[in-house]
């Protein structure tokens, strides 16, 4: 079957929104974005560059203007930055335009697949295992309230991942229709 519409994917950093999205988009037949990497290539520099050019509150202006961007447009499945659902206008404009899909993982989790990556600014701290920790604590029940779909990654791959969500979404679509 042909799902129709966008799909929007949130969570935390190292939830696997750009890796799972990829996959998605490709199954799907659709086109695949990821806010950050887009901002990459209009600036010409890294995430971590920006925060430290501008601050967070510059990547966040980039990030808003983006995902309004990307949103609107048809047939797409957009991976947004973990942080982007603190901006009420990013969430509804994620709502507005799409089915959003929250990738949950435990705190450990999260830590272990971003421990050795220094692409993102916000965990470059002396406990990056804490910074996530509070980092879940203030987002999960953003991430949950923007979500039509939450799916638990925890001791799935990224293949048995996408055929779950191609399932549920399915399912999603009959019951929007009847
Ligand atoms: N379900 C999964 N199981 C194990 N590793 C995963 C899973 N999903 C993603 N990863 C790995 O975790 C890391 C972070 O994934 P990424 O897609 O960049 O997350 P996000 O975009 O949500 O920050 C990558 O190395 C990716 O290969
Ligand atoms: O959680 C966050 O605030 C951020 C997550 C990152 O994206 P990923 O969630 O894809 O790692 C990136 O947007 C930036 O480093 C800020
Ligand atoms: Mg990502």
């Amino acid at each position: 079957m042909k799902l129709p519409g966008n799909f929007f994917l949130v969570g935390m950093m190292g939830a696997g929104k750009t890796t799972v999205g990829r996959a998605l988009a490709k199954a799907t037949g659709k086109q695949f974005h990821d806010s950050d990497h887009e901002i990459e290539a209009r600036t010409g520099v890294r995430v971590p560059i920006i925060f430290e050019l501008e601050g967070e509150a510059g990547f966040r202006a980039r990030e808003a203007a983006m995902i309004a961007e990307l949103a609107e447009q048809q047939d797409v499945v957009l991976a947004t930055g973990g942080g982007a659902v603190l901006d009420p206008a990013n969430r509804a404009v994620l709502r507005r335009y799409g089915y959003v899909i929250y990738l949950r993982a435990s705190v450990d989790d999260l830590y272990q697949r971003t421990a050795h990556d220094k692409n993102r600014p916000l965990l470059q701290t002396a406990n990056p295992r804490e910074r996530i920790r509070e980092l879940f604590e203030v987002r999960d029940p953003l991430y949950r309230d923007v979500a039509d779909l939450v799916i638990d990654t925890s001791r799935q791959s990224v293949q048995q991942l996408t055929q779950a969500l191609l399932a549920k979404l399915e399912q999603l679509h009959a019951n929007r229709q009847a």
